[in-house]
C-alpha cells in the first residue's frame, strides 16, 4: 500500500502520523504553504484523507481530489466533513465510535466535580499558599444533584450511567424520545434546562444543533445551574455564555470545547466558576491509540477491498 496516495489535513499523535507514513504515501497539509500549493502538486495522488475534529474535508477539497475515493476521521464528531458531498460521490466516511465513550464519559464527570468542587481553584490556592491565611470557602455538592443531557447517544447514555452511581436523576432532551429509555425526556432545550442542575451537551453538532444553548436556554438554567460542553464549541453562543457568567446570571460552565479553538474568551480567565479545558475528552495514550488503530484499520480494509471497521457512511 505505500503508493497509496493519503493527505492528512491536520496534526495528530505522532503514532498515527509515523503508521500512516510507514504504510502509505503520506502527504502532511501543514507542510505546504497553502491548499492550492498542495494541490497543485499532489491532487491527482491522493486517494485518501485523514481528517480530525480540528480539521475535515470541506466540499471544495473532496472536488478537488479527483481520485479521492474514503475521508477517514480520527474523531467521533464529523462536523468538519461535508458528508451530503462524500454521499453524492459515494465516497465512504468512517470514523471513531465507542472506543472514546468511556473516556469522555469519565472526563466529564470530572469535569463536573471540578466545577462544583472548585477542585482547580482549591489548586491554585494551596499553590499560591494563601491556605496558610484562611481556609477555603464552601463549595456545592454533586451527588443528587439533577442532570439533564442534550443527546442521549452512546456519550451521552455513559454519562447518565456514571451519574447514576452519584445518585442523580437523569433527564434528557434528544429529537426523538427513546421509548427504551427509564430518563425523563424533555421535548424542548429550554424545558430541560428549567428542570435540572447541571447541563451537559453530548450531542452531535449538526445544523440544528449550532448555538443549541443560546440565551434563553442559558436564562433557563439560572444562577445555580451549571453548564457542561464536552461536545464542540459551536453548540454554545459563546457571547451569550461569557454575558451570563460574567453577570452571574448563570452558577459556572465547564467547557472542553470553543467556539474558535484554540481562543478562548478571554473574560472567562478570571472567573472562579468556569473550568476550562483544551479539548481534551478523548485524549489519553490508551483511547487516542485505539482510535488511530481504526483509522489504520478502516483505510486498510477499504484498499484491501474488505468490509469498514466504522462507516459513517
Ligand atoms: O472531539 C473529539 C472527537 O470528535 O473525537
Amino acid at each position: 500500500m505505500e503508493s497509496i496516495g493519503v493527505l492528512l489535513v491536520a496534526r495528530v499523535m505522532p503514532y498515527l502520523e509515523q503508521e500512516l507514513d510507514k504504510r502509505f504515501k503520506l502527504f502532511r497539509a501543514w507542510e505546504y504553504p497553502n491548499r492550492a500549493q498542495l494541490l497543485s502538486q499532489h491532487a491527482a495522488a491522493i486517494r485518501a484523507v485523514v481528517a480530525s475534529s480540528s480539521a475535515g474535508a470541506d466540499a471544495a477539497l473532496i472536488e478537488a481530489l479527483p481520485k479521492l475515493e474514503i475521508v477517514s476521521s480520527f474523531s467521533v464528531g464529523v462536523d468538519k466533513i461535508d458528508k451530503e458531498k462524500c454521499r453524492e460521490k459515494g465516497i465512504p466516511v468512517t470514523y471513531t465510535p465507542d472506543v472514546l465513550t468511556d473516556e469522555v464519559a469519565d472526563l466529564t464527570i470530572g469535569l463536573i466535580l471540578a466545577l462544583l468542587r472548585r477542585i482547580c481553584e482549591c489548586d491554585r490556592f494551596v499553590r499560591s499558599g494563601q491556605w496558610k491565611r484562611g481556609n477555603y470557602k464552601l463549595t456545592t455538592k454533586f451527588s443528587g444533584k439533577t442532570v439533564g443531557i442534550i443527546g442521549l447517544g452512546r456519550i451521552g447514555e455513559a454519562i447518565a450511567k456514571r451519574a447514576e452511581g452519584f445518585k442523580c436523576p437523569i433527564s434528557y432532551y434528544s429529537r426523538t424520545e427513546k421509548r427504551e429509555s427509564n430518563y425523563k425526556y424533555y421535548p424542548s432545550v429550554v424545558e430541560l434546562a428549567s428542570n435540572c442542575d447541571i447541563l451537559v451537551v453530548a450531542c452531535a453538532l449538526t445544523e440544528e444543533t449550532h448555538h443549541i444553548i443560546n440565551r434563553e436556554v442559558i436564562n433557563a438554567l439560572g444562577p445555580k445551574g451549571y453548564l457542561i460542553n464536552i461536545g464542540r464549541g459551536k453548540h454554545v453562543d459563546e457571547t451569550e455564555l461569557v454575558s451570563a457568567l460574567v453577570e452571574g446570571r448563570l452558577g459556572g460552565a465547564g467547557l472542553d470545547v470553543f467556539e474558535n479553538e484554540p481562543s478562548v474568551p478571554e473574560e472567562l480567565f478570571g472567573l472562579e466558576n468556569v473550568v476550562l479545558l483544551p479539548h481534551v475528552g478523548s485524549a489519553t495514550v490508551e483511547t487516542r491509540t485505539a482510535m488511530a488503530d481504526l483509522v489504520l484499520g478502516n483505510l486498510e480494509a477499504h484498499f484491501l477491498g474488505k468490509p469498514l471497521l466504522t462507516p459513517l457512511i
